[in-house]
């Protein structure tokens, strides 16, 4: 028996995060996963960010998490996506270098102080007094914890379809974890519910026309706060080459061949009963569900300098391999291409979300902390984003430090979190900024003066490391001032900076400040009023968030609600009003009623009493 502070199941994105910020706050943290060398391998598309997904990074980088300086340590090319709209919506994205990305992630836990990695299948619990005590793995060892992070992914009973043949499997080339979905269900009592995901086929680059295609060359610019300091250009990633993309289309051959084939196609004849991901669709959902497109966009990516594979972002299906085949060659370009790897489908079993709280504990299990995929998300920064929480907390639960909650003005992972343990996840659930009310103020950019006070203060960002953030913010504060005092032309510097038409350089003329600092100074001073009344939001909605719902409400026996918010509210049981009032289904009259109840429930104890 070896006993530690925290244990980690599960070594991808939400796995490494978690055991990160566990071992960076000082608990004897050790990661228990299938295979050592597959800790990070990015199961489908060798990129990081895009719509949302980037600001998704930039938190979990400013919270002193890995993702973002793997991610420009591995970079085969950089793009800010949405650039030409507003800076809410501006998303930086990055190609990798998969192998490099993995590689790197795996030797960055390694050298980590207090982690330790261990190759194994965690395959039960064992549970002592309402608590997880310890799991055993395959090899009969069993290692005890004080708190427990699972971030399985889509392992859990993971099933793989290529068309009619299903093999069992978490991804392709690794096994699927059953014992520990059986050990959920039956030794802690979870419910579960089953999702699905798929990937598009790989091909080789030889057999590639590439004069047929459309070349996209990236641009310059960086995910970590970190690495800022340094040019794109001269991050170090030994030596690796920066890597366009290319984009093609698919034709009416490639509708034909879809359309002829697609009840060879397994979510289209019933034999995978779980729901996938409406944001990412098959090649053969799109031409189903948009009929009238005669043809899609795919965009060809370099999986990496160390492969010829290139990934058909766009196509991802679960038709059949010869059919895969018919559809890769109809695309002009890919005529005699050859599919070094099928795309497939894979079904998973997830740990339906009402049961875990905003800590991502789980309700019935208070040390056992869920990330990941195994929550419903898709994506591999939205699993990132919950392991730095969930593994943040499960330290601080052993610490004796209350949780590390963050709220939906302060970050897209609060509003991720608090979507997912307040909305009926159904389908798997992915990031977009219309998710967030306050997008003005939870901007990719800004994300460093967000959070890294708050990572300061819980122990997960180091003192050298949110001093810079601090002297940023001083500096930013005091040129605000000035600005406001200084007239020109019968108005304030910070009143010609919020014109439109003007930019820091060109009210303010030569400066010392970075193009960073200046860039922010000129987002508050243009969007100001915006901002402020964001804020105002978000002081209502405080209001409401101070009203705590008490455990014992009875909410299957309060007259007034709909049959609807009576069982909504029973099943998720919200902590506050805020709360409730952003479950679907449950109206503002309802909150109105449920208050009046809380207080007489109130009167009552203290008649009790
Ligand atoms: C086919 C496919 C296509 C996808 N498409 C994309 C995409 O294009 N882009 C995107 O952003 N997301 C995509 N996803 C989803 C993305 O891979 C996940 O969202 C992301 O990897 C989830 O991270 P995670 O840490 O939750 O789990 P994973 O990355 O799945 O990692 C889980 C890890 O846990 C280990 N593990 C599981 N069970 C146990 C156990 N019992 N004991 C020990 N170790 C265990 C596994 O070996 C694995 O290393 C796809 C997934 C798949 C499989
Ligand atoms: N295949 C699946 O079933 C599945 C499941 C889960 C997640 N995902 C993946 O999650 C990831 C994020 O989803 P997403 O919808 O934001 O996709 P994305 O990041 O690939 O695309 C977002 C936008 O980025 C742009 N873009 C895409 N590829 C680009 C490229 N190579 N170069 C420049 N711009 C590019 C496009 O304008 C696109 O609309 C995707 O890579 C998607 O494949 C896929």
């Amino acid at each position: 028996m070896k006993n530690y502070d925290v244990i980690i199941i599960g070594g991808g994105h939400a796995g490494i995060e978690a055991s990160l910020a566990s071992a960076r706050m000082g608990a004897e943290t050790l990661l228990i996963t299938q295979n050592l060398d597959h800790i990070g391998q990015m199961s489908c598309n060798p990129a990081i960010g895009g719509i949302a997904k980037g600001h998704v990074v930039r938190e979990i980088d400013a919270m002193g998490g890995e993702m973002g300086q793997n991610t420009d340590a591995s970079a085969l090319q950089f793009k800010m996506l949405n650039s030409s709209r507003g800076p809410a919506v501006w998303s930086p994205r990055a190609q990798c270098d998969k192998v490099l990305y993995q590689r790197r992630m795996k030797q960055q836990l390694e050298k980590t102080p207090k982690l330790h990695t261990h190759q194994a299948e965690g395959l039960s619990f064992v549970t002592e007094k309402g608590k997880v005590i310890a799991v055993q793995t395959q090899f009969g060892d069993k290692f005890e914890a004080k708190a427990f992070v699972l971030c399985c992914g889509t392992f859990m009973r993971g099933l793989m379809h290529f068309g009619p043949q299903q093999l069992p499997g978490g991804r392709t080339g690794d096994t699927a974890a059953d014992a520990i979905s059986d050990s959920l269900k039956n030794d802690l009592g979870l419910e579960l519910m089953r999702l699905k995901t798929g990937t598009p086929p790989r091909v080789l680059a030889k057999t590639i026309d590439f004069d047929q295609l459309e070349r996209q060359d990236g641009e310059s610019g960086k995910f970590s706060y970190w690495t800022r300091d340094k040019a794109y250009e001269t991050i170090d990633r030994g030596g690796i080459p920066q890597m366009p993309c290319y984009i093609g289309r698919t034709s009416a051959e490639t509708k034909r061949v879809i359309t002829e084939n697609l009840h060879l196609s397994p979510m289209y004849n019933g034999s995978i009963d779980a729901i996938g991901t409406r944001y990412c669709p098959s090649i053969e959902d799109k031409i189903h569900r948009f009929a009238d497109k005669d043809s899609h966009q795919i965009f060809l990516e370099p999986e990496g300098v160390f492969t010829e594979e290139y990934y058909l972002n766009g196509i991802s299906t679960s038709l059949p391999v010869h059919v895969q085949n018919q559809i890769v060659h109809s695309i002009p370009g890919l005529e005699n291409a050859e599919i070094a790897r099928y795309a497939y489908a894979v079904e998973y079993d997830v740990v339906s979300p009402h049961q875990t709280l905003n800590s991502l504990a789980l309700k019935p299990w208070p040390n056992l902390f869920v990330a990941g995929q195994i929550n419903g998300t898709s994506g591999y920064e939205e699993a990132a984003g919950q392991g730095l929480i969930a593994g943040a907390n499960a330290a601080g639960l052993v610490a004796g430090k209350p949780p590390l909650v963050l709220e939906r003005d302060q970050a897209y992972i609060g509003v991720m979190i608090d979507d997912l343990v307040t909305k009926d996840i159904s389908e798997p659930y992915r990031l977009f900024t219309s998710r967030a009310e306050y997008r003005l103020l939870l901007r990719q950019d800004n994300a460093d003066r967000r959070l890294s006070k708050i990572a300061y203060d819980y122990g997960l960002l180091p003192y050298e490391k949110y001093k810079i953030i601090e002297e940023k913010e001083t500096l930013i504060n005091n040129e605000i001032e000035r600005l406001k005092n200084e007239r020109s032309h019968g108005k304030s510097l910070w009143e010609h900076l919020s014109s439109h038409k003007n930019t820091y350089d060109s009210v303010v003329g030569e400066s010392d400040f970075s193009e960073e600092i200046k860039e922010q100074i000129q987002i508050d001073a243009r969007y100001e009023c915006y901002i402020q009344r964001e804020k105002q939001q978000v002081e209502r909605q405080k209001r409401l968030a101070k009203n705590p719902i008490p455990e014992e409400i009875d909410y299957l026996n309060m007259t007034g609600l709909s049959n609807e918010a009576r069982n909504k509210l029973s099943r998720y049981r919200p902590v506050d009003l805020g709360q409730a009032a952003r479950i679907d289904g449950v109206t503002p009259a309802e909150i109105g009623l449920i208050q009046v109840h809380i207080k007489r429930w109130e009167e009552s104890q203290k008649i009790k009493a």
